[in-house]
C-alpha cells in the first residue's frame, strides 16, 4: 500500500515542487518591465518562433529597454539580458551559467556527448582537445580545399547558366551542399556530398535543422513542454528521437570509419582530417579518448559547423541583390586587386591585416556578421544565486543589477538585440552599413569578439570561428568576383525565420509552406 501510494503520489509531488521553484523564480523577477502575457499556458515563445526576424524582438527592446522578461509556457519566467555588460558577465562566468537543461539533453541526444552539450572541466577538457583542428596554421593548410570547394561551386552555376543571360537559383540549397563538404573534408577526410546514399546525410542535417517538431500543433505544444519539464523524456519514443537515430547511426557509420582511417593516415585523396589528426595525436600521448567520443564530436562538428555558415552566406547573397550598390564596390575591391596583383586574392591576402588588407571585403563581412547573425540569442541557465551587473538601470527601477535565482533561464538576444542596439550603434543600428567598420574604435564597441556576439563569448564561444570566417571571404570573393546577384522579381520578398536547430532562414513571402529557399537571379559579371 505505502510502495503504491509513493508510486502514484511521486510524480504529483515533483510536479508541485517544480512548480513551487518556478513561482518563486517568478516572484524574484516579476516586476521587471517585459510584454503583457499573451497565453499563462503557452507563454510568449510559440508565437515569438512564428515571427519573421526583424519583428518582435526589435519592437520589445524599443518598448522595454534591453533588460526584460518574457514568459515560457505554464508562466516560466526568462529573463532577456540585451545589456552589454549583463550578457558580457553571464557569458564569461560558465562556472554560474550553464547551457540550459534542455538544450543540453537535445544536443545529447542528436549528437552524443560532445563538446556542445558538456559543461565545466569535462567541456573545458573537450575543448582543449579541438582547439589546436582550428587554429590558424590549421586554417591555413586545408584553405586549398576551401577554395577548390568554392571554384566547384562557381562551376556549377556557371553550368546552370549555360549560354543564357541569367538564371534562378536557389542558393540555400547550393551553399549547404558547400559548407558540408568544407568541413567534413577538411576536418574528417570525408566527402559528404559525395556519399549520399538512401538517408543522405545532408537530408537528414537539413531535417534536424528545418525542425522535426514542424508544425505548430497543440500536440506539439504539449509535448514541448512536457519535456522542457523533463528533459529525461527525450528518452521515450518521438519523432525527433527517431532522426537523432538515424542521423547518429548514418553520420556514426562515417564517422566510425574515418576515425580509423584517420588515426592512420594525415591526407587522403586530396582532402584532410584535421580534428581526426589532433585527437588520434591526443589519444596517441595518453589522453583518453574513446572511440564514442570521437564520433559524437565529429558529428556535433558537421552540425554546427554546416548549416551556421551556409545560412550567412545565404543572407549575404540577399543582401548583395537587395544592394547593389554594395555589391559593385566590393567587387570593384577585388578587380582593383586583381589588376594590381596579375592575381585573385590568396587566403593570405584574404586573412592580411593593416594596410595589405583588402578594406572593403572586411567591412563587408563584419557587417554580415552584425545584421546576419545565424543565433536569434543565446540561452543560458544559472545554477546558483547570482546578481548580473548592468550598464542600463532597468526601465522604471533604477537598479544596474539583477538578482538571478539559481534555474533562471537567461536569453541573450544577438540578432535584433546586442548586435543591432542603437545604443552601441547609434541610430541605424538597423542599418546594412559596412562603411560604419572604418569609423574609429567600431571594433570595441559592444561585447564579444570584434563588438559584436554572433560567435557567443567567453570559454565556450564558437571553436570553428576563424574556419567559418575563411569559408566566407573565400566563398564571397570567387562568387562575387564571377556573378551578379539580384532579386528575383517573382518571389524576391524573402523573410527570415528562426527554426529548427536555433538558427535563422530564409522563406519566400507567401509561401513559407514550401519550407527554406532563397531564390536569387545570376548573371555573370
Ligand atoms: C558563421 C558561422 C558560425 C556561427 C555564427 C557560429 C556561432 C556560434 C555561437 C554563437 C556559439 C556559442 C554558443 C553558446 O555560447 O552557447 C558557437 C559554438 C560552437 N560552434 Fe559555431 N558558429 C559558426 C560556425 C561554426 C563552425 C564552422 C564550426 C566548426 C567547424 C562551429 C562549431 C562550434 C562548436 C563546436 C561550438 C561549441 C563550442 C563550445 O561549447 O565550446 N561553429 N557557434
Amino acid at each position: 500500500m505505502t510502495l503504491f501510494w509513493l508510486a502514484t503520489s511521486a510524480p504529483a509531488v515533483w510536479i508541485v515542487f517544480k512548480l513551487y521553484q518556478r513561482a518563486v523564480r517568478l516572484r524574484q523577477i516579476s516586476d521587471l518591465p517585459g510584454p503583457p502575457v499573451v497565453s499563462y499556458i503557452w507563454g510568449d515563445i510559440f508565437d515569438l518562433k512564428k515571427a519573421p526576424v526583424g519583428t518582435v524582438w526589435r519592437t520589445w527592446r524599443k518598448e522595454y529597454g534591453p533588460t526584460y522578461v518574457i514568459h515560457e509556457p505554464l508562466m516560466e519566467p526568462v529573463l532577456v539580458v540585451g545589456d552589454p555588460k549583463g550578457a558580457s558577465h553571464v557569458l564569461n562566468n560558465t562556472s554560474i551559467y550553464w547551457r540550459p537543461d534542455i538544450d543540453r539533453s537535445v544536443l545529447n541526444l542528436w549528437f552524443g556527448e560532445s563538446v556542445l552539450c558538456s559543461e565545466g572541466q569535462n567541456h573545458a577538457e573537450r575543448r582543449r582537445r579541438l582547439n589546436p583542428a582550428f587554429n590558424s596554421q590549421s586554417i591555413k593548410q586545408v584553405s586549398p580545399i576551401l577554395f577548390d570547394l568554392a571554384y566547384r561551386l562557381e562551376a556549377e552555376w556557371d553550368d546552370r547558366l549555360g549560354p543564357g543571360k541569367s538564371v534562378v537559383i536557389d542558393v540555400s540549397e547550393a551553399l549547404h551542399g558547400y559548407s558540408l563538404d568544407a568541413i567534413s573534408m577538411t576536418m574528417f577526410a570525408h566527402s559528404v556530398t559525395a556519399s549520399d546514399g538512401p538517408n543522405s546525410v545532408k537530408a537528414l542535417l537539413k531535417n534536424i535543422s528545418d525542425g522535426p517538431s514542424g508544425e505548430d500543433t497543440a500536440a506539439n505544444r504539449i509535448a514541448a513542454i512536457v519535456i522542457g519539464m523533463c528533459p529525461q523524456l527525450l528518452a521515450l519514443p518521438n519523432p525527433m528521437k527517431k532522426w537523432a537515430t538515424m542521423l547518429r547511426t548514418e553520420l556514426g557509420k562515417i564517422a566510425q570509419e574515418v576515425w580509423d582511417i584517420g588515426s592512420r593516415n594525415k591526407d587522403v585523396g586530396g582532402m584532410d582530417a584535421r580534428v581526426l589528426e589532433v585527437l588520434s595525436q591526443q589519444s596517441k600521448a595518453g589522453v583518453k579518448i574513446s572511440k564514442a567520443d570521437a564520433v559524437a564530436e565529429i558529428i556535433g562538428l558537421l552540425f554546427a559547423g554546416s548549416e551556421t555558415v551556409a545560412n550567412v552566406m545565404g543572407e549575404f547573397l540577399y543582401e548583395m541583390a537587395f544592394q547593389p550598390h554594395i555589391q559593385q564596390t566590393l567587387r570593384q575591391e577585388l578587380l582593383d586587386f586583381e589588376a594590381k596583383h596579375g592575381a585573385t586574392p590568396s587566403f593570405t591576402d584574404l586573412t592580411a591585416s593593416g594596410k595589405e588588407r583588402l578594406r572593403y571585403l572586411d567591412a563587408v563581412t563584419m557587417e554580415t556578421l552584425r545584421c546576419k547573425a545565424v543565433l536569434m540569442d543565446i540561452s543560458r541557465m544559472a545554477t546558483i544565486e547570482d546578481v548580473i551587473p548592468l550598464k542600463t538601470p532597468i526601465s522604471g527601477r533604477n537598479e544596474n543589477y539583477i538578482r538571478v535565482r539559481p534555474g533562471q533561464t537567461i536569453s541573450i538576444p544577438v540578432r535584433d538585440g546586442i548586435n543591432c542596439d542603437p545604443l552601441i550603434w547609434g541610430e541605424d543600428a538597423d542599418v546594412f552599413r559596412p562603411e560604419r567598420w572604418f569609423e574609429p574604435g567600431a571594433a570595441e564597441r559592444g561585447p564579444g569578439l570584434g563588438g559584436i556576439l554572433t560567435f557567443g563569448d567567453g570559454a565556450k564561444m564558437c571553436v570553428g570561428r576563424a574556419f567559418a570566417l575563411a569559408e566566407f571571404k573565400i566563398v564571397a570573393t570567387v562568387l562575387i568576383r564571377r556573378f551578379q546577384f539580384s532579386l528575383y522579381e517573382d518571389e524576391s520578398d524573402i523573410d527570415f525565420y528562426h527554426l529548427g536547430g536555433n538558427t535563422v532562414k530564409p522563406k519566400v513571402r507567401g509561401k513559407e509552406s514550401e519550407g527554406v529557399r532563397l531564390p536569387l537571379r545570376i548573371q555573370r559579371v
